[in-house]
């Protein structure tokens, strides 16, 4: 047994990961929604799920929250089942929709809601102030705005202090001033170093908001990074060429080239400088038929995300 006890920062070292999710699969009869999940989310990450329709994110927050089982694997958040984290209060949610009564007002809908967590009044008047709806407190929920009544349910969701904030898809609907404001809403909160993972079919949502962006796809991860990551992933050009008996390594040692594949007969040159590329290709070997593509955040995400062509 050691006689020694390091002290060391919690976040570098027993600290329970935020969520742990270990080989997840979650099939509903014949469709396999989430298919072979691992993730590990730390303390005070902003995470967004990235997907198109059916891609397993809302299937994965629901597991999250306890209220689907996975077939097989674990999911873990804050050490604990998600049942019992949410039970705890340690994990709360804004879900896309939600039960909202019609006719309450706002701030009768956040004090009601503290009762029920057992919070104050303070804590009520705090909760509305964080989520930006102060002024709107006397309105009826009925004639609130989409966007109101997100922020509301984001309000609610402050209430139990939770460590984990989960969004599902929650601008889906909302014009742009009110996702301008409720990410506002969303970001100030979260320098104060809650936990965030939001699902979204928003790339700028995820690009402008996230530490971190997890693209899904047919209930895979496809791609995890920084955001800044995923946007190199999307910079630069590909200068695509036909060119029989080339080797990767080869190309990859041509000046300005990032990134090389070889696919048959077809090259593929990823790089800042396709001029120079493409330059290089014309003279110094005997590559013929290029075709210079860009790609921007969207085409990356479709690139990502898109399905298999079908034969
Ligand atoms: N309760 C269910 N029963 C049967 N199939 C389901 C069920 N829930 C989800 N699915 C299927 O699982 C797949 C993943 O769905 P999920 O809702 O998790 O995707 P998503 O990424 O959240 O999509 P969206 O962006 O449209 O909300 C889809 O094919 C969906 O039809």
């Amino acid at each position: 047994m050691s006689g020694m006890t390091l002290t060391a920062s919690p976040e570098l070292t027993t600290a329970p990961a935020a969520v742990e999710l270990d080989g997840v699969i979650k099939r509903f009869g014949a469709v396999t929604a989430v298919d072979g999940i691992s993730l590990t989310i730390r303390p005070g990450e902003v995470v967004a799920l990235l997907g198109p329709n059916g891609a397993g994110k809302t299937t994965t927050v629901d597991m999250l929250l306890g209220l689907q089982r996975p077939t097989e694997g674990t999911v873990r958040v804050y050490g604990r089942a998600p049942h019992e984290a949410v039970e705890l209060g340690l994990v709360s949610a804004v879900m896309q929709t939600g039960a909202l009564l019609k006719d309450y007002t706002v701030e009768e809908t956040v004090r009601l809601t503290a009762v029920l967590f057992g919070r104050s009044r303070a804590d009520a008047e705090a909760a509305l102030e964080r989520a930006g709806l102060t002024e709107v407190g006397k309105r009826l929920v009925g004639k609130c705005s989409g966007g109101q009544q997100q922020r509301l349910r984001f309000a609610m969701a402050l209430l139990p202090d939770p460590e984990l904030l989960i969004l599902d898809e929650p601008t889906t609907g909302m014009d742009v001033a009110g996702r301008h404001e409720f990410w506002s809403a969303i970001r100030e909160d979260t320098s104060r170093g809650r936990t965030v993972i939001f699902a979204t079919h928003y790339l700028e949502e995820a690009d402008a908001y996230a530490d971190r962006v997890v693209f899904v796809r047919r209930g895979r991860v496809v791609a995890d990074g920084t955001a800044s990551e995923v946007k190199a992933l999307a910079s630069g050009r590909t200068v695509r060429a036909t060119l029989p008996g080339a080797v990767e390594a080869e190309l990859l040692a041509v000046a300005g080239v990032d990134k090389a594949e070889v696919r048959g007969e077809t090259i593929f040159l990823h790089g800042r400088d396709s001029d120079e590329i493409a330059r290089y290709l014309l003279t110094r070997t005997a590559a013929r038929d290029l075709e210079i593509t860009s790609r921007n955040l969207e085409d990356a995400f479709l690139a990502l995300t898109a399905d298999e062509v079908s034969k």
